[in-house]
This record gives structure tokens, C-alpha cells and sequence, in this order.
């Protein structure tokens, strides 16, 4: 029997879900246990433990039988990374989906005067689809030194990925990364001069078209080995990063602008408004085969204005030389933050 156990773990695909106790990462785990609830070795990988624990006793209780596995991880932090991506080599033989969906918009300020005109205007479509133009963002510093949304978003996600290596490219097998970008991600909002957006006042959107740009530069230099990266986008999702945009509005006041939202919805099908629906695309990818996906494209969830959800593919306003120069900047300061890391070891032993 124990020989039996040990196969069928050692077949089970295994799923790393980050920001996986809350919004749209919780609702891809609901989503996946319902498809496959015993062919699949969840690990959600969470900063907050206790809503980790939470959102556990969640998918247990709707799926008894589903193996569900919790991991420590604070994206912000270069340590926690490096130690959870440790205990996920400890932990597995195999990764197969990684799921890079942890995210932060921190001290939002949404622009009444901007949303007002941009509602009689032409770009009001835009403006509902993107929130291009109305929200900007006050960032921090991290105990590491870096910034905190490029930290969060993406360079944890990075150096996770980098320190799985091994793990994800391994040979006969493919391995997936999906990164979770937004419609916000602009190019305008990036610089290649400030890759950590230390100037600007609008880090989550660079941070989004940096994970975009990352992306494609991987496939360039993983395919070949089995790794594959996919951005996705799942479209305009109540969830704790939305309500906190509103910080004055309660979350039942957001419940209330439903019926709007679902008008709204009419004009624009990126409103796919509940963590499920936004989840949608998440879920397909989990389907693809993904030598099929177009490196190019961000993948989105769309909502109907009947309620109905599918996968579209956008191409994305990237280019290939400025990706492999975020690359090469990101390889560089990974150099620096390991060397940083071993000098401080070297200083204190654990
Ligand atoms: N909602 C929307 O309309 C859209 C969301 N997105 C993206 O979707 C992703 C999920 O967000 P969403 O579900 O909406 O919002 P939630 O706030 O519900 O989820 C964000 C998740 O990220 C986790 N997280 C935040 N900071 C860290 C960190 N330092 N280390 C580890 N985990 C962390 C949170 O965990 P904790 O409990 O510890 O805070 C939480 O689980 C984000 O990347 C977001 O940018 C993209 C487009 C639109
Ligand atoms: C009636 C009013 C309360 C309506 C307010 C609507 C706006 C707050 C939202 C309209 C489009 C939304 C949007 C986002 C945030 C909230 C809106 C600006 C995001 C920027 C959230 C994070 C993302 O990654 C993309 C979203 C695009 C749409």
C-alpha cells in the first residue's frame, strides 16, 4: 500500500499557487480541486499563515479528499523566498504549474477629477478596462532595500523561480509559469533607467509590464529546457486589493455597485467582478499545452454581459531587446542581493 501512495504522489501533478489565501488565487485552487480533487498536490504558498490556514480548512471542507499543502513565503523578502523555495525542493520531486499570483497596490490614490472626466469622454472604455489615468500609488522601501511593489510583484517572484530552476526545467517534462499581470501593466509606466520604479508614482504598473517583459525573455531562454511563461490578466476583480482602492467605502458598498458593475459589464467585458470569474484564464492555462501559447500574448479572463466567462488572447506592447535588457538588469541584481545575502551570513552565522 505505502508503495502504491508513494506512486501515485510521485504522478501527482503538483500546483504552486503564491497569494494563494485570498482573491483570485484562492478561487483558482477552489477551481482546480473541483476538477481533479485527488490527482493533484496543491501548495499554497502564503505570507499571512493564519488566513492561509483559513482558506485551507476551506478547500478541505469542500474537498476532503484533495491533498492540500501550506508553504511560509513573503515575497517582499529576499530570505523568505530563498528558505521557501528550499523547503519546496525538500518537499517535491516535481513542479509542474507555478503560479506567480501574489500581488500588492499599496497607499492607492484614485484621481476623482481624472475618473469624472474620463467618464465624458471617448476613452471611457479605456479608463473602465485599464483604470489608466486615475490611480497612482504611494510605494515603500523593504527591509532588503528595495522597492516594495517591485519587490512583491515581481523580483521575489523571480528570484523563486531562479532558485527552482533545477525543479522546473527537467528533461521530457515541461513545467509552467503563469504570471498574473493586469490590463493596468503600461509601457509608459516603465523605464528601464528606474526597473524598480523608484521615481514614478505608478510601481504597480511598472511592475506589471516588467512581469510582461520578463516573461517573454524567459521562454527565449527556458523553452528548450521545458520551462514555459504565460501572463495572464483577470480583468477587474473584487477583491481586497480593489476594495483598498476605496479605502473610505466599505466592502458591502462595493457589493452595492454590483448592479453597475454588471451595466458596466455591457460595454466592457473585463469586468468579470468575482474572484471565480477572474480565475477563469488561470484555469485554462491549466489546460493548454504549452508549446501552443503565444509568448507574445497576455491571456485574459472575460466576463459576457449574459454572466458567461472565456479566455481571450491579446497581443502585448512588448519587444524582445527590451526584455532581454530587463533580464540582464534582473540577473545583475540578483548577483548583488545573493553576495549581500553571503556577506551577512558570513558576518552572523544562523
Ligand atoms: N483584483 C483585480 O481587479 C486585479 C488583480 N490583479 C492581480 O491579481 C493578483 C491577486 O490579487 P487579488 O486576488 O485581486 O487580491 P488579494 O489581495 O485578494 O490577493 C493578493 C494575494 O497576494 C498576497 N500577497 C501580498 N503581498 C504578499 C507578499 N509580500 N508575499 C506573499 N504573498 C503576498 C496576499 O496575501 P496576504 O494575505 O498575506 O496579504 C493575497 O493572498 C495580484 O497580483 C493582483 O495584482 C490583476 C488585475 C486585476
Ligand atoms: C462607481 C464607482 C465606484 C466606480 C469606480 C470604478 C473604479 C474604482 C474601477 C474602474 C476600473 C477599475 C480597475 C481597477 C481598479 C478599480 C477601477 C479603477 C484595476 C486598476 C485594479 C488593479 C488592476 O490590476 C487592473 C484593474 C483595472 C480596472
Amino acid at each position: 500500500f505505502l508503495y502504491w501512495q508513494f506512486e501515485v504522489n510521485r504522478m501527482n501533478k503538483v500546483i504552486l499557487v503564491t497569494g494563494a489565501n485570498s482573491g483570485i488565487g484562492l478561487a483558482l485552487c477552489e477551481r482546480l480541486l473541483s476538477v481533479d480533487t485527488e490527482g493533484l498536490q496543491l501548495c499554497l504558498a502564503c505570507r499571512n499563515m493564519r488566513r492561509a490556514e483559513a482558506a485551507h480548512s476551506a478547500l478541505l471542507t469542500s474537498h476532503p479528499k484533495a491533498q492540500v499543502a501550506l508553504l511560509q513565503v513573503d515575497t517582499s523578502s529576499i530570505s523568505s523566498v530563498i528558505s521557501a523555495a528550499q523547503e519546496v525542493k525538500k518537499r517535491y520531486d516535481r513542479l509542474d504549474y507555478l503560479y506567480l499570483n501574489a500581488g500588492i497596490m499599496p497607499n492607492p490614490r484614485f484621481d476623482v477629477n481624472a475618473f469624472f472626466k474620463g467618464l465624458f469622454s471617448r476613452n471611457v472604455i479605456t479608463m473602465f478596462a485599464t483604470g489608466e489615468g486615475i490611480l497612482t500609488q504611494q510605494d515603500g522601501v523593504t527591509p532588503d532595500g528595495l522597492q516594495e511593489v517591485f519587490m512583491t510583484n515581481l523580483f521575489g517572484h523571480f528570484l523563486f523561480v531562479r532558485e527552482l530552476e533545477p525543479m522546473l526545467c527537467r528533461a521530457g517534462r515541461t513545467s509552467q509559469l503563469v504570471w498574473t499581470s493586469s490590463s493596468n501593466a503600461h509601457r509608459s509606466a516603465f523605464s528601464l533607467e528606474d526597473i524598480q520604479h523608484k521615481k514614478g508614482t505608478q510601481p504597480y504598473s511598472s511592475s506589471k509590464y516588467a512581469s510582461d517583459l520578463l516573461s517573454l525573455t524567459l521562454n527565449t531562454h527556458y523553452n528548450k529546457q521545458g520551462l514555459y511563461s504565460s501572463v495572464i490578466c483577470p480583468g477587474f476583480v473584487m477583491t481586497n486589493l480593489t476594495y483598498n482602492i476605496l479605502p473610505s467605502f466599505p466592502a458591502f458598498l462595493w457589493t452595492l455597485f454590483t448592479p453597475i458593475f454588471w451595466l458596466i459589464r455591457m460595454f466592457t467585458n473585463t469586468f468579470t467582478l468575482t474572484p471565480y470569474n477572474g480565475a477563469e484564464v488561470l484555469f485554462w492555462l491549466f489546460k493548454q499545452k504549452p508549446e501552443s501559447l503565444d509568448p507574445y500574448a497576455k491571456y485574459h479572463s472575460l466576463t459576457s454581459g449574459l454572466g458567461n466567462n472565456y479566455t481571450q488572447p491579446r497581443k502585448m506592447d512588448i519587444d524582445l531587446e527590451t526584455s532581454e535588457s530587463l533580464y540582464e538588469k534582473l540577473l545583475q541584481l540578483e548577483r548583488e542581493v545573493r553576495k549581500k545575502l553571503k556577506d551577512e551570513q558570513k558576518e552572523s552565522p544562523p
